[in-house]
């Protein structure tokens, strides 16, 4: 699973590893989530994230839910796709829900929220449980930096309500931290995103039982 905040280089790190990978011989394939596009939830997520649903996007509990239904329609798919692969990458996965939205809570709050992203999605949505995190790791003003120049690349990634707010992104990376930390869900390693960044130094851990 491929974490971080946006802007810290998720979509390019998968396309390396997917290339480093193929060199390899190993097959691959790749998912990312919010999944707009394909499907109705994730659609949801982004009308609330525009600010086009009312104030839904003010409640946490109630993104965290959308973006997990989003995950769950896909939970076939990917495990189909761990019996057919030698690897599957998925760019965000439910470390997204526990990292943004334990952010707009206060800290003391967040243990019960990320434990409850963990029960929703893994023990009642059944979703797989991810071999390794890798946090890529970047300042916020670096991401922020990025994440402005890629949305005047690619119109198709404009900034949204979280993207845009420098504080949330702050938090955001601190709960990353504190995830890491303490393997939450599953073990983690911390990728330094500032500069380019050694796709096949990454590949050995992928194997690593
Ligand atoms: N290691 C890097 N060094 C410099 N720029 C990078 C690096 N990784 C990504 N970028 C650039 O930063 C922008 C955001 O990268 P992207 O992979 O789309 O981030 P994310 O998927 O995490 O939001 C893109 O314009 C990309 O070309
Ligand atoms: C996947 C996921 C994303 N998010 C947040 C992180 C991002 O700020 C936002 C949108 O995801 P993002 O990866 O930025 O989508 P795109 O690059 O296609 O615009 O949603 C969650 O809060 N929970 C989740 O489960």
């Amino acid at each position: 699973m491929i974490e971080g905040l946006d802007g810290a280089g998720k979509r390019t790190l998968a396309n390396g590893l997917t290339e480093a990978l193929h060199a390899q011989g190993r097959t691959v394939t790749s998912h990312a989530f919010p999944r707009y596009g394909q499907s109705v939830h994730a659609d949801l997520v982004r009308d609330a994230l525009y600010g086009r649903i009312g104030d839904l996007s003010d409640s946490v509990y109630g993104m965290a839910v959308l973006y997990a239904l989003d995950r769950r329609g896909a939970a076939d798919q990917i495990r189909k796709d761990l019996e057919q692969y030698d690897v599957v990458l998925l760019d965000r996965y439910v470390a997204s829900n526990a990292a943004y939205n334990a952010a707009r809570l206060r800290q003391d709050e967040n243990g019960e929220f990320v434990e409850w992203v963990r029960a929703l999605e893994i023990d009642r949505f059944g979703l797989p449980v991810p071999d390794l995190h890798l946090l890529l790791r970047v300042p916020v003003e670096v991401a922020a930096e990025r994440a402005a120049k890629r949305e005047q690349d690619d119109d198709t990634r404009a900034r949204d309500i979280y993207e845009s707010n420098s504080d949330l992104q702050t938090r955001c990376g601190i709960v990353y931290d504190g995830l890491a930390n303490i393997n939450w869900l599953a073990p983690w390693q911390v990728v330094d995103g500032r500069s380019n960044v050694k796709f096949h130094s990454l590949l050995e851990p992928l194997f690593t039982p």
